[in-house]
């Protein structure tokens, strides 16, 4: 088969007559729901439902082998290959079937705050609201910056286009394709808008060490003096809601560089969990859902057009992605100085590891290699239940080159900066998933201030037995049995078996990290 100019293409498609650029939110608002794809809430959000997938498909992403990258990318379950040939010929079909629609939505804008190293991205959509979702999370460009822009990457989502896994060289009807060398992510078979956001994520784990940066799945927000701190966490685990916090302010929630300079944000709006969502618990984000903010999967009243965030029947993985400015206290542009705390979020569903821990250096290059977390409901297709895993870099789905780049990178940063790490478990206690409670969320915000003003600096702690984590004794406003998560369990011998069944399976997951030095694999880990 001909190589086809993709460029070519692309310039046809994005000239057509029918493609909108850079409507506005109140224009996108209205076509979203004039078109019915969306309606209208009580706040002036718009919802807009999802269908058959309401949370990532990563079995359906792949990376087309091609020479430009090849050599570079970790190939495995993450990073499946696939061939150009399959690539072209379906980016042929997925472009000619989006030229024959009515309308399409073209978005301009900028992934990355740091102006020396951001991306010119675009979006090309088939829904309005799925450009609302891009406009909502990526860095809008000024007039001036819009006039000259000349998008590096593009994004061509066609939900309602469904591969057929027979002819096309898919695994199924949906897929999620990234193109190095065309500079080009290829979206079709769900209608899923995180997909958007996290494939240019992907890219930027790519890019960015080529620029000695180092990309992080992680929130990130600064105090009054300064103080930067990270929260690192796969889905679910608190990286949104803990870093809106009223007395510092947001950098970001999920998607960060760290430079020689400082951190900034890679994106421009927050993509916050609605369910259970209150005023009382998350006042920021609760606040920060007004007039275009896109509700993803929440149920509303049919006729008052209230959210009823407990309403779960969607998905657990229910979504309000919004503009970083809604939120009250931000710092804008999203740059900052270097982090002086960095937490390390597990959800742990087997509810053994302490709700707070301060790390040695070797510990802290340990838990960011191992990743220990759950996948919670919702958040990946097909899991319903907390699902213990091992997450690399607590973002192993996003990361396109292996581990141990970003990890030595992370240890060299930690060295010259002297930030201190935490391990923080905002997943069970008492008793493994099913049996024990999630961790009290005002709990873990008390512990997580009282690690990021310095508190736990210089406190008396117990050292775990079987993890060999350094456990604060006391932390003001958290309960004392709550920290020692045996005192948690009433079935210690329960607790004795779960924690040494996880230790053994941290023992076996590090075994793929032959090659990291020993002092990280002898003095990380757990004790036993
Ligand atoms: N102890 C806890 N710490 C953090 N979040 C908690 C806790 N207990 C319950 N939650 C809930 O878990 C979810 C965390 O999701 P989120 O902050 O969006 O995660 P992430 O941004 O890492 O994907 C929120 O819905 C939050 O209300
Ligand atoms: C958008 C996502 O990120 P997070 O849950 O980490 O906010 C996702 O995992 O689909
Ligand atoms: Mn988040």
């Amino acid at each position: 088969m001909n190589s086809i100019d993709t460029v070519n293409e692309l310039n046809e498609l994005l000239s057509g007559e029918n493609v909108n650029i850079q409507l506005s939110v109140a224009q996108l608002v209205e076509k979203a729901t004039s078109r019915g794809e969306a309606v209208l809430t009580s706040t002036g959000a718009v919802k807009a439902e999802t269908g058959k997938y309401t949370g990532r498909s990563p079995q359906d992403k792949y990376i087309v082998d091609e020479p430009i990258s090849r050599d570079k990318i970790d190939w495995g379950s993450v990073n499946q290959p696939i061939s150009s040939e399959v690539f072209e010929s379906l980016y042929k079909k997925v472009t000619s079937y989006l030229a024959e629609q009515n309308e399409l939505f073209l978005f301009k804008g900028f992934a990355g705050a740091d102006k020396t190293s951001r991306l010119s991205i675009q979006v090309i959509n088939e829904y309005a609201w799925h450009n609302l979702f891009a406009q909502q999370l990526f860095i809008n460009p000024t007039e001036e910056e819009l006039a000259n822009h000349k998008a590096d990457f593009t994004v061509v989502s066609a939900p309602n286009f469904k591969a057929n896994p027979a002819v096309d060289g898919t695994k199924t009807e949906t897929f999620i394709i990234v193109s190095m060398e065309k500079r080009i992510v290829l979206i079709g078979g769900t209608e899923y808008a995180g997909e958007m956001k996290k494939s240019i994520f992907s890219i930027m784990n790519y890019l960015l060490p080529e620029q000695n940066i180092l990309p992080m799945h992680c929130s990130a927000n600064v105090g009054e003096e300064g103080d930067v701190a990270l929260f690192f966490g796969l889905s679910g685990t608190g990286k949104t809601t803990l870093s809106a916090d009223a007395g510092r302010k947001l950098i970001g929630d999920d998607e960060h560089g760290w430079s020689d300079n400082g951190v900034f944000n890679i994106e421009g709006g927050c993509y916050a969990k609605c369910i259970d969502l209150t005023r009382e618990n998350e006042p920021q984000i609760y606040d920060a859902i007004t007039f275009g903010t896109v509700l993803e999967n929440v149920v509303v009243d049919a006729k008052t057009r209230v959210a009823n965030y407990a309403d779960n029947s969607l998905t657990e993985n229910t979504r309000a992605a919004y503009q970083i400015q809604n939120i009250e206290n931000i710092v804008d542009p999203s740059v900052a100085g270097h982090p002086n705390t960095i937490v390390f979020l597990t959800a742990d569903a087997f509810g053994v590891l302490p709700p707070i821990s301060k790390l040695t250096k070797e510990q802290a290059m340990y838990h960011f290699l191992s990743g220990f977390t759950s996948k919670l409901a919702g958040t990946e297709r097909g899991i319903t239940s907390p699902q213990p895993a091992f997450s690399t870099c607590f973002g192993s789905p996003f990361l396109p080159l292996h581990a141990t780049v970003y990890a030595e990178m992370l240890g060299k940063k930690i060295d010259e900066h002297g930030a201190q790490v935490f391990l923080v478990n905002t997943g069970w206690t008492g008793g493994e998933y099913g049996v024990g409670s999630r961790m009290k969320l005002s709990y873990t915000r008390t512990m997580v201030r009282a690690a990021i003003d310095g508190k736990l600096n210089n406190v008396e702690t117990e050292t775990d037995t079987v993890f060999g984590l350094a456990i604060p004794k006391q932390v003001e406003g958290v309960p004392s049995e709550v920290l020692i998560p045996r005192n948690a369990w009433t079935d210690k011998a329960a607790y004795d078996k779960k924690a040494a069944e996880l230790a053994q399976a941290f023992h076996e997951n590090f075994k793929k990290f032959g090659t990291v030095s020993e002092e990280i694999s002898q003095k990380g880990g757990p004790l036993a």
